[in-house]
């Protein structure tokens, strides 16, 4: 199974050799406003999800949300510490 530190080295990996057909790569040629407004449509998502449609929908919107976050969070430049540094 994947876990978030997994994930995050796999899209670092695609954002530097920006390998043909990556949705990651779209996501950030289109910019943070864009990846931004991606985030807070999978955290609404996540919160109906969460109240109206049961705990698999809501892991599976959640699982979205983190890869969104991390989609901002490369776009931004941040590293995971960078994060980490705040919990
Ligand atoms: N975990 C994810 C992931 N979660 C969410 N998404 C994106 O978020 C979208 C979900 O948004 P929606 O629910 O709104 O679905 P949608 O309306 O069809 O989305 P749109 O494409 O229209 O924006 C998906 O279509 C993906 O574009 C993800 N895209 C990629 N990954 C993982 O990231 C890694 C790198 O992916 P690539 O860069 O595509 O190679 C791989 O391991 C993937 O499994």
């Amino acid at each position: 199974m994947k876990t978030f530190e997994d994930l995050w080295s796999e899209l670092s990996e695609k954002a530097r050799t920006r390998p043909d057909g990556s949705g990651t790569v779209r996501q950030l040629d289109a910019g943070v406003h864009a990846i931004g407004k991606k985030l807070v449509e999978e955290a609404a998502e996540s919160w109906m999800a969460a109240e109206h449609e049961g705990k698999e929908r809501a892991a599976e919107e959640l699982s979205q949300l983190l890869y969104h976050a991390q989609v901002l969070m490369l776009a931004t430049g941040l590293e995971l510490d960078d994060v980490y540094a705040h919990l």
